[in-house]
């Protein structure tokens, strides 16, 4: 493509998302129609306005990062890399601050600062984010080792662990989100090019979730086990949700201040054996009910589980290792984290089961009072670990959100 079409196909891009900004309903009356539309669009019709989901747009520039408390997205990319052998603390910050300049650009729907693929021409930014995070390999890479957190210790070996190397840590990490496939993979790309000669790729995972309108209303995800998950995660109208979450005031360290933990988690499930089980197996498992997600307890999804409920027949209605049992705060100290995770398929094994599960993202201000007491319990008493396998993990620590003028991870890479 030469550089006037490049310009033009931009130019009818911002005039679309511009269009939408100032006739949002029409945007969202079109939304409906707007795939079979889509398909014989002829070159010369008007442009019309962009249906909701791509006209959507998530800010890249605050207090905390996108992508933490943004409602799930279809399409998830999660990347590690590698610095470069000779790449230092210099070369870090040049490529935070060229893939915070492509983040704010893409986010807002502009093309990409080094020109772009023409992947996501067509397309609003559909949600999209990019999340930058920290393993700990970096700050000895770069000679930042007096800056590392505590936190970023590495996390327990757990005993059923069966983790790949090769797939899990990474001194850097980014996840990106978007409603739209092709605007997922445009900042993934991006993000790639980006860190050539500074960073490679150690390792990459695509996932999904269901996708916006999908429902007749904004429901709960479900899972590929067909369990409604994510009920009782803390909401951010929680009075405690930022101290759950987000690193207080002042860090420790300072430079964390406003920022999270991210623990990462490939998990496969095994569905084979899944699907053999009775639905009521099923729903004994998880201590929730699979066609709404209500606790066995009684009530609907939102209703609170109530752990000593009994039976008719004496039993605990919330069986002592279902998985909502062992994993509730008030049965871990208040250990609480934000999941948001992406399913994930990549195709079938050798013996024909699907290699697909869960790419579980969890959210803290700290891992040691987050995930790291609920995952020792699950280790040792969860009746959902006959059918999972933990495959690769990994910790970041991402920082608070970018300013404006400001890249993610400023204060680190200069303070
Ligand atoms: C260490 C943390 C957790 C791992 C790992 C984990 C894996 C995992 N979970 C499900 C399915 C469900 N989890 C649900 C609730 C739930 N899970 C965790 C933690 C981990 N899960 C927590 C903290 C909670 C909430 C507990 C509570 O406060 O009640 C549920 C129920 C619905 C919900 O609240 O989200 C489901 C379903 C799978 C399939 C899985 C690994 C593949
Ligand atoms: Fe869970």
């Amino acid at each position: 493509m030469n550089a006037k079409n490049e310009h033009d196909l931009s130019l009818t891009r911002r005039r679309l998302l511009g269009t939408v900004g100032a006739a949002g309903a029409t945007g969202l009356a079109l939304g409906g129609t707007g795939g079979a539309l889509g398909q014989s669009a002829a070159q010369d019709e008007p442009p019309t306005a962009l249906a909701t989901v791509g006209s959507t747009e998530v800010a890249f520039h605050g207090k905390h990062q996108p992508g933490i408390t943004t409602p799930l997205q279809a399409h998830g990319h999660l990347v590690a890399f590698d610095l470069a052998s000779g790449a230092g603390r210099k070369e870090a910050a040049a490529l935070l601050r060229r893939w915070s300049r492509t983040a704010s650009a893409l986010m807002a729907g502009d093309p990409a600062p080094d020109g772009h693929s023409g992947v996501a021409l067509d397309a609003g930014p559909s949600s999209l984010t990019v999340t930058f995070g920290f393993g700990r390999g970096f700050f000895s890479r770069t000679g930042l080792t007096a800056q590392r957190p505590e936190a970023l210790a590495p996390l327990p070996q757990f005993s059923r662990d069966a983790l790949d190397e090769k797939r899990s840590n990474g001194d850097l990490w980014v996840q990106i989100g978007a409603d739209d496939g092709l605007v997922a993979f445009h900042a993934l790309r991006a993000v790639q090019r980006d860190a050539a000669g500074t960073a490679r790729v150690r390792w990459q995972m695509n996932g999904f979730n269901r996708a916006v309108g999908a429902t007749p209303h904004p429901k709960t995800m479900r899972n590929l086990m067909g369990q409604v998950d994510g009920t009782n995660n803390p909401k951010p109208s929680d009075s405690d949700f930022d101290k759950r979450v987000f690193v207080p005031p002042g860090g420790p360290p300072g430079w964390m201040e406003d920022g999270s933990y991210a623990v990462f988690r490939r998990i496969r499930m095994l569905l084979d054996n899944w699907d053999e089980q009775s639905l009521a197996q099923q729903e004994k498992v998880i201590g929730r009910r699979k066609s709404d997600g209500a606790p066995l307890s009684g009530g609907t999804e939102t209703t609170a589980v109530n752990m000593e409920k009994r039976k008719a027949d004496g039993g605990l209605a919330i069986a002592a290792d279902a998985h909502v049992r062992v994993t509730a705060p008030d049965t871990n100290g208040g250990a609480a984290m934000l999941r948001r995770s992406f399913s994930y398929h990549d195709g079938f094994r050798d013996d024909g089961s699907p290699d697909a599960g869960l790419l579980f993202v969890a959210w803290q201000a700290d891992p040691l009072t987050g995930f790291v007491p609920v995952q020792r319990k699950l280790d040792s008493g969860d009746a959902l670990s006959r059918f999972i396998r933990h495959e690769a993990s990994a910790l970041f620590a991402v920082p608070g959100g970018a300013g404006e003028g400001e890249y993610v991870g400023q204060r680190l890479l200069e303070g």
